[in-house]
C-alpha cells in the first residue's frame, strides 16, 4: 500500500515487494520482506496473483491472531517491475508521514489507526535498526527484537492502553533515540484522542482496525477490478483422481466441510452421486478418514472419500461418474446455501466430446525469478495406435523425461 499515488493511480498492493530492486532499498532494510514473499508466494497460483495471497495471508494472519475478521476481496495483479519509492522510516517527521499516507489516500486520523493496527504485532529487530534497538544478548530472543506491547503475538488493544497508561515499552514511542520515535509523533497528534478511544474500547480497535486494513488491502494500482467479498465454500472437493483398474474407476479425493458447527465426533457424512447412464449411487464417508482443523471461524473437517487401506471408491468404469453431492446427518450440503441443491460437477474423461482423441497436452507450471507462475504447454498427438484398450475406456501411455503417463478417455457407450 506504502507505494500508492492517489493522484495518479500508481502503487498499491501490487507484490512489486517481491523484487530483488525494491527489497534493497533503505526503506525496506531488514529480512522481514523475503521471509513474507519467501513463505506466502508459494501459495499463489496461476489463477491467483501473489498480490491477492499476500492480502490473505494478512486476512488470515490477523485473525488467528485473535483479531477481526476482515472482508477479503480477490482479483489484484502482480506488478511486472518495481513500484516508486515511498515506505515511511521512523526517522521522518510527523509532517512527511501526514503527506506520505495521504499520497496513498488516508487521513492523519487513519494513519493513526493504521500504525496502532499494524503495530499490535511485532516489533523492532537490533540487526536493520540499531539505532533504536540494542543488542539485547537474551538466548530467549535471539534476534533482539523489542516488542511494540507487551502481547506482540496477539491482536489486541494493548498497544493503546500501555501508551495511554504510560507504560509502554514500544521501540518507536519510548526509544532511546527520540529523532525514530515515529510511533510517539503519530499517536499524539490529534493529543493522544484516536489512541485514547481505542484505549477505551477494545471493541472499537477491533472494528477500526479491520475497517482499515481492509482499505489498506484494496489500496491497489489503477484500472485493478477487485471481487465482491468472498467468503470460504462451506463445502470443497478437492484433489479429486481417477485411476482405472481393469473394469474398475477408482475415484479418490476429499471433501472439505467447513461450518460454523460445534464438531460432533459422530457426524454421519454421506457422498452421493449420479453415473454416465442416470443412476444414483451413495457411500458413507469413514470417521476414521476424517481431519479436522479448527480455524477461528469453525471447525474445517475434512474426509477422504474410499476404504481403510487407501483405495478410492470403486465405481463402474462403464458407467463412470457425473456429479457428486455430500450429506451431513442428513442435510444436504451443497456449494451455496446448504441444501439449495446445487451439486459438484465431476469430468471423468480426459476429453468429454469427440469418440478419438487426437491429442493431449500437458501443463507445466514454472515460476521466474521473481516467483510469479508461467504455464507452458506440450502437445502429444496419435496416441499410440497398439496402446491395451479396455472395454471402457481407451488408454495410452506417455514417456516424458523418463516419467510414465497414463491417459485415459471414456468411451461413448
Ligand atoms: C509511519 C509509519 C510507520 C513506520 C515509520 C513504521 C516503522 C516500523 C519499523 C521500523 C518496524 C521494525 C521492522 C523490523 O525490525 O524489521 C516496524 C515493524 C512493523 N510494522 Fe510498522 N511502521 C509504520 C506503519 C505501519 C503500518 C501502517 C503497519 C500495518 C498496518 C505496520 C505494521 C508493522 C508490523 C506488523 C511490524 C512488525 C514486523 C515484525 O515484527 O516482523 N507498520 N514498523
Amino acid at each position: 500500500m506504502a507505494t500508492h499515488n492517489v493522484e495518479d493511480g500508481t502503487g498499491g498492493l501490487d507484490a512489486s515487494i517481491r523484487f530483488a530492486e525494491e527489497q534493497a532499498r533503505a526503506e525496506n532494510v531488514g529480512d522481514g520482506f523475503a521471509n513474507t514473499i519467501g513463505v506466502l508466494s508459494g501459495f499463489s497460483t496461476r489463477y491467483t496473483s501473489i498480490a491477492d495471497t499476500i492480502a490473505l495471508g494478512l486476512v488470515m494472519g490477523v485473525q488467528f491472531c485473535g483479531g477481526p475478521r476482515i472482508p477479503f476481496r480477490g482479483g489484484r495483479i502482480d506488478a511486472t517491475e518495481p513500484n516508486s519509492p515511498g515506505v515511511p522510516e521512523p526517522d521522518q517527521t510527523l509532517d512527511s508521514h501526514i503527506a506520505s499516507f495521504a499520497r496513498q489516500g488516508f487521513t492523519q486520523e487513519e494513519m493513526i489507526g493504521l500504525v496502532a493496527c499494524g503495530h499490535t504485532f511485532g516489533g523492532v529487530q537490533h540487526d536493520p535498526f540499531p539505532n533504536i534497538v540494542h543488542e539485547m544478548n537474551d538466548t530467549n530472543n535471539t534476534q533482539s527484537v523489542a516488542h511494540f506491547d507487551t502481547t506482540e503475538l496477539h491482536f489486541d488493544n494493548n498497544i493503546a492502553t500501555e501508551y495511554i497508561s504510560g507504560t509502554t515499552q514500544n521501540p518507536l514511542a519510548v526509544g532511546f533515540n527520540d529523532t525514530t520515535n515515529s510511533d510517539k509523533r503519530i499517536f499524539g497528534s490529534d493529543g493522544n484522542v484516536t489512541m485514547r478511544s481505542f484505549a477505551d474500547s477494545p471493541e472499537l480497535f477491533s472494528s477500526r482496525c479491520s475497517e482499515l486494513f481492509a482499505r489498506m488491502l484494496d489500496t491497489v494500482p489503477k484500472g485493478v477490478q477487485l471481487s465482491e467479498v468472498i467468503t470460504p465454500l462451506p463445502v470443497k472437493p478437492g484433489r479429486i483422481e481417477f485411476k482405472l483398474d481393469g473394469d474398475v474407476l477408482q475415484f479418490t479425493g476429499n471433501v472439505r466441510v467447513f461450518l460454523d458447527l460445534a464438531e460432533k465426533s459422530n457426524r454421519i457424512a454421506l457422498l452421493l452421486w449420479s453415473d454416465h447412464l442416470g443412476a444414483t449411487h451413495n457411500s458413507t464417508l469413514l470417521p476414521s478418514l476424517s481431519s479436522s482443523i479448527n480455524y477461528p471461524q469453525g471447525t474445517a473437517t475434512s474426509y477422504r472419500f474410499g476404504g481403510e487401506d487407501a483405495s478410492g471408491l470403486s465405481l463402474d468404469a462403464a458407467a463412470g461418474i457425473v456429479n457428486m453431492q455430500f450429506m451431513l446427518d442428513g442435510k444436504l450440503q451443497t456449494q451455496q446455501d446448504a441444501g439449495a441443491g446445487v451439486d459438484f460437477a465431476v469430468q471423468d474423461a480426459v476429453s468429454a466430446k469427440t469418440a478419438k482423441v487426437k491429442s493431449v497436452y500437458i501443463e507445466t507450471e514454472t515460476r521466474d525469478d521473481s516467483s510469479h507462475i508461467g504455464v507452458t504447454e506440450t502437445d502429444f498427438f496419435s496416441p499410440d495406435p497398439n496402446a491395451a484398450v479396455n472395454s471402457a475406456y481407451t488408454i495410452w501411455t506417455l514417456n516424458i523425461d523418463g516419467v510414465k503417463y497414463t491417459m485415459g478417455k471414456l468411451c461413448p457407450s
